[in-house]
């Protein structure tokens, strides 16, 4: 987890490179105002310590981090608020969308990402190649998400020339568009690449980025949580689940480090398993997410174990190979309340993590199955 923000420098430390002596101007803190915003919290902490203006420089950095967790890539800003400990922000690389396992593992950015006042926002490719899925499941591992669907507020239908074709019967319509929902999560689909419309296009709700104002609030038992800043109508669209596509085969290994890693810290991982019955009930469509080290605000979202107040849809894009994870609000959500869903069902460790969702029908502890 994160250390705390940079304690002030000792006295011993100051140098020849304090702005007393050379000024902020000196080439070395110009080079450095470009530097500190790649660093790690534990870095920026050490450098910190060297004198006090690479101190004041770190702290204007963490007040930046903190202040936005989307380093600007959604249309609005989403803060950190912690009042409990020492954390100021979470650091992780952000993405807006899916990143396939070709471009996490030969892409440099996945590594560091420019987060400060100076940060650069073109980091991150979202879904460059097609990721790799796994066919076949067995049905007692199915992973149950999300409360149960309502209908989607905003879609509107869509204007490109595909769209406006008349349907076998009689329907004047998208033929991208259609809802359905089952085994707990929806199933929907969009307008995308093999269309000729735009973003624009009503058929899009899920491609348009964050419309939601969003707030990450640390908690004492939980950890952080994303809650809602604003009053959210019941359907509308909160935020895709961002982050790594895994091979079934990375996905168990990570696992299991990841279970290694929170039996003896505070780590917190977010990989996601989603699997989608294909119609003919004999295999299924697995979905690897890990937003552990690269992911959106979804990573944030906490379980409750009465489902919570987001639904889980499968939104796929006309054109496009893989879904996309998404979640839309299951009720009307009023401002300052946390963000949840169920992680499903399984509990193959009985001594797994506590839960601390705090609902009625709280099982005690956290979700977990065999991935
Ligand atoms: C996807 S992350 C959610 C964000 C996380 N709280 C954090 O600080 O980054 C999942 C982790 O959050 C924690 N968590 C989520 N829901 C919880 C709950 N109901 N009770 C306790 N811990 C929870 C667990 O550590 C879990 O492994």
């Amino acid at each position: 987890m994160l250390p705390p923000s940079p304690p002030p420098p000792k006295k011993s430390h100051q140098n020849e490179l304090d702005p007393g002596s050379r000024g902020f101007n000196h080439p070395f803190f110009q080079c450095a105002v470009l530097v500190l915003p790649w660093l790690t919290p534990q870095e920026l902490a050490t450098i910190s310590l060297t004198c006090k203006t690479l101190h004041q420089l770190s702290l204007s950095i963490t007040l930046h981090r903190s202040l936005d967790a989307s380093r600007s890539f959604e249309n609005l800003p989403i803060p950190f608020h912690n009042t409990v400990d020492q954390y100021p922000y979470a650091h992780f690389i952000y993405t807006l969308s899916q990143i396939s396992p070709s471009s996490s593992s030969s892409f440099p950015s996945l590594k560091r990402q420019s987060w400060g006042p100076k940060s650069s926002q073109s980091q991150v490719p979202s879904g460059l190649s097609l990721p790799d899925a796994e066919m076949g499941c067995a049905d007692d591992s199915m992973t149950r998400l999300g409360a149960s669907w309502v209908g989607v507020v905003d879609a509107s239908g869509c204007e490109c020339e595909r769209c406006e074709k008349v349907s076998e019967d009689n329907v004047i319509g998208c033929p991208c568009m259609e809802l359905e929902w089952s085994e707990g999560m929806g199933i929907m689909s969009e307008c995308g690449p093999s269309c000729g419309c735009g973003l624009q296009c009503g058929n899009r709700l899920s491609q348009r980025g964050i419309q939601v104002k969003l707030k990450i609030v640390r908690d004492v038992r939980k950890g952080w949580g994303l809650y809602a800043a604003q009053w959210i109508q019941r359907g509308q669209f909160v935020c895709e689940y961002a982050g790594e596509l895994l091979t079934t085969k990375e996905a168990r290994r990570r696992q299991q480090i990841y279970d290694e890693l929170a039996s003896d810290s505070h780590f917190s991982s977010a990989l996601l398993v989603v699997r989608e019955h294909l119609p003919s009930g004999k295999a299924c469509l697995r979905i690897n997410i890990d937003a552990t080290r690269a992911g959106n605000v979804a990573r944030f979202i906490n379980h409750s174990c009465d489902g919570g107040n987001l639904s889980t849809v499968l939104v796929r894009r006309s054109g496009a190979l893989l879904p996309h994870l998404c979640f839309f609000a299951s009720k009307d959500i009023k401002e300052d309340k946390e963000l949840t869903f169920s992680y499903g069902e399984i509990r193959v460790r009985p001594k797994g993590l506590k839960c601390f969702c705090s609902s009625s029908c709280c099982f005690g502890t956290l979700p977990s199955e065999h991935t």
